[in-house]
């Protein structure tokens, strides 16, 4: 059809003013004889099939016939001010239709100015997937200099730094989908690459290393997180998969628990991957990472989302693989999140009848402690944003963790604990609950209580802040980081010796 819109324009020297999407307003299409023939009658629209950015030369083709009427031949085109273009978007660009890469390139420039190497390492790959760069190996040439700048410190070869590069750019490309072969870049060398092509993610997960003394963990659980351990590994043994919830509250061994898990997985060379939903949960777990990140969910999920990585990219290629999937904190993350990884998962591993596509997956959490952040939401809406309101909730088999292993030799404070977090404690109309006299440290409103605080907490300071197991033992915790700032001043005035920075 294109070709005989060309050969239309020469026969019919008025018809050059008519867009290619136009045509079919003056011109109809002989099917049988394949040739536009002039319209007489009745008004028509057309359209032309649409295309993305993505596919390149097709898109800027389509960009330049809905701009530019009149032409005669592929050659005719491209000319643009009398000179043939190489390209489609070449063309396109002279005509100011599609945004050159000057923008792109500016912005590595600019970046370059403050950026660490591998900061412009990852702006580069994402330049490449999101902003169909026309020059690719413009931008490459001008800008591995300031990328390579760290791989200049440990390699001398100029090649291997530029093999560096490359390695790094693809395991970002593999994350975010793509293969750096689509790519117009210099060729990777087998001999440079000693992950043999493998996924970033899958390199990372699989080479995580576990403390051996967490294997002898499991020898040591309590009758509660044995029977957990037991059920969910033999999940994992069968690979059949399965779904459940660690329910505990605060202290029953939760952690200790998966670290007991992920080192018997780990050891039997399976992947088992460790999440939590803050960061702080996830840096005590081993090789863990926030459940964001690991699993890519956007920031902002509505019903029916999904996570943020392709059938094709390292991360799905990983989650194919893992035996065994932890969640941490689940009950402080809102439902969405966990059912965006259960769209996807079950979307990449093509069994869409199953949660989780058939993989073991355990979430833990205690929902008497924090639950996922609404802002300015109601009670309502709360409730309805976490895990226990999703569909999935009700298919989760339920272990709980009772004895309070942290506060062990403290049963009065274990069963207070769980007294406030059950609401049976005692409280006042408003919900206050009194705090025996022995465990608190009553305000005179004087301006030494702060004082008297930190020489409670910290007895005989001055003595001990040489001692770092004195000071790592005990801490001060407070609700606003504005009296975070209020404690660390005063703590360290108290220090002596001369300021360090
Ligand atoms: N079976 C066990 N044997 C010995 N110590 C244990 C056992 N289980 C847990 N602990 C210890 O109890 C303490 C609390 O355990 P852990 O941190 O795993 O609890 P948690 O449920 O994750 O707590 P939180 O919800 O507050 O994070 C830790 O010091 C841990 O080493």
């Amino acid at each position: 059809m294109l070709t005989e819109y060309f050969k239309a324009n020469e026969e019919h020297p008025w018809a050059r003013h008519i867009l290619y999407k136009d045509f079919p307003r003056s011109f109809m299409w002989e099917k049988k004889k394949k040739f536009w023939k002039r319209r007489v009658e009745c008004f028509q629209l057309g359209r032309i099939v649409s295309a993305n950015p993505a596919e390149g030369e097709r898109y800027y083709l389509r960009v330049l016939l809905n701009h530019v009427p009149g032409k005669t031949s592929f050659e005719d085109l491209l000319t643009v001010d009398g000179v043939v273009c190489g390209s489609f978007r070449e063309a396109g660009e002279r005509l100011g239709l599609i945004e050159a890469d000057n923008t792109l390139n500016d912005c590595l420039t600019e970046a370059e100015e403050w950026a660490m190497p591998c900061s412009l390492r990852r702006l580069f790959a994402t330049i490449l997937v999101h902003c169909e760069p026309g020059d690719v190996r413009g931008l490459w040439d001008r800008h591995l200099e300031p990328m390579s700048d760290d791989y200049h410190r440990t390699h001398t070869s100029s090649n291997e730094v530029e093999q560096m590069v490359l390695l790094d750019i693809r395991g970002m490309l593999q994350s975010m989908g793509k293969d750096i072969i689509d790519f117009s870049l210099p060729t990777i060398d087998d001999a440079f690459d000693p992950t043999e092509g493998e996924a970033r993610e899958i390199i990372e997960e699989s080479t995580v290393e576990f403390d051996e003394s967490d294997t002898n963990l499991s020898s040591s659980l309590n009758f509660e997180q044995r029977a957990a351990f037991d059920e969910i590994l033999a999940a994992v043994e069968r690979g059949d998969g399965g779904m459940f919830f660690v329910d505990g509250p605060g202290g029953t061994g939760k952690t200790f628990l998966y670290r007991a898990m992920l080192a018997k997985v780990r050891r039997e060379g399976k992947i088992a991957i460790a999440t939590a939903t803050s960061g702080v949960a996830a840096s005590i777990m081993p090789g863990g990472r926030t459940a964001h990140s690991r699993f890519k969910i956007p920031l902002s999920c509505d019903d029916g989302a999904s996570c943020s990585f392709t059938k094709q990219s390292g991360t799905a290629k990983l989650l194919r693989m893992a035996s065994l999937i932890l969640w941490g904190e689940a009950s402080m993350t809102k439902r969405r999140a966990v059912e965006a990884l259960d769209n996807s998962m079950r979307d990449i591993m093509g069994i869409r009848h199953r949660p989780f596509g058939g993989k073991t997956v355990v979430f833990d959490g205690d929902f008497r402690q924090v639950f996922p952040v609404v802002r300015r939401g109601s009670r309502g809406q709360i409730i309805d944003a976490s895990l226990r309101s999703s569909h999935l909730w009700k298919s989760m088999r339920q272990l709980r963790l009772i004895t309070n292993m942290r506060a062990g030799n403290d049963t009065w404070f274990a069963d207070s604990l769980l007294g406030v977090g059950n609401g049976t404690e005692e409280a006042d109309d408003q919900g206050n609950i009194l705090l025996p006299d022995d465990i608190c440290l009553p305000s005179t409103g004087e301006v030494d209580d702060l004082e008297k605080l930190i020489d409670r907490v910290f007895p005989s300071l001055d003595d001990n802040m040489a001692d770092s197991s004195y000071m790592t033992s005990r801490a001060i915790l407070s609700m606003t980081n504005d009296n975070v700032d209020k404690i660390n001043i005063r703590m360290i005035e108290r220090f002596q010796g001369d300021e360090v920075i």
